[in-house]
């Protein structure tokens, strides 16, 4: 995790949350390797074998730790995430 900042300018604010992009990209690319292998090991993978309840579950466990943004701020963002892990799968499937 990256430590908490409290930068006080605009340039300064900008560069930490750089730094905070560059840790969600890579905490994004290691999180569709993880979601695509589920692809691969569930009997029916893809958007035909989501699984929406798992897809609320996860959102709830984050909004414990988002407090501020919460399940309905939160649950767009990882709608998002989920189908272009869900897209990306079956990319690979279909050109493996
Ligand atoms: C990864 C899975 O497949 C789908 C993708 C999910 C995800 O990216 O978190 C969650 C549930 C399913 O809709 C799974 O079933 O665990």
């Amino acid at each position: 995790m990256l430590r908490p900042e409290s930068p006080a300018t605009i340039p300064e604010c900008r560069a930490a949350i750089d730094r905070v992009d560059a840790a969600l990209a890579t905490l994004l690319e290691r999180r569709a390797a993880l979601a695509g292998t589920v692809q691969r090991l569930k009997p029916v993978g893809g958007f035909a074998g989501r699984d929406l309840a798992r897809e609320r579950a996860l959102v709830a466990r984050m909004a414990v730790r988002a407090p501020s943004l919460g399940a309905a701020r939160l649950a767009p963002v990882m709608n998002a995430v989920i189908e272009a892990g869900l897209h990306l799968a079956e990319e690979q499937a279909r050109h493996p």
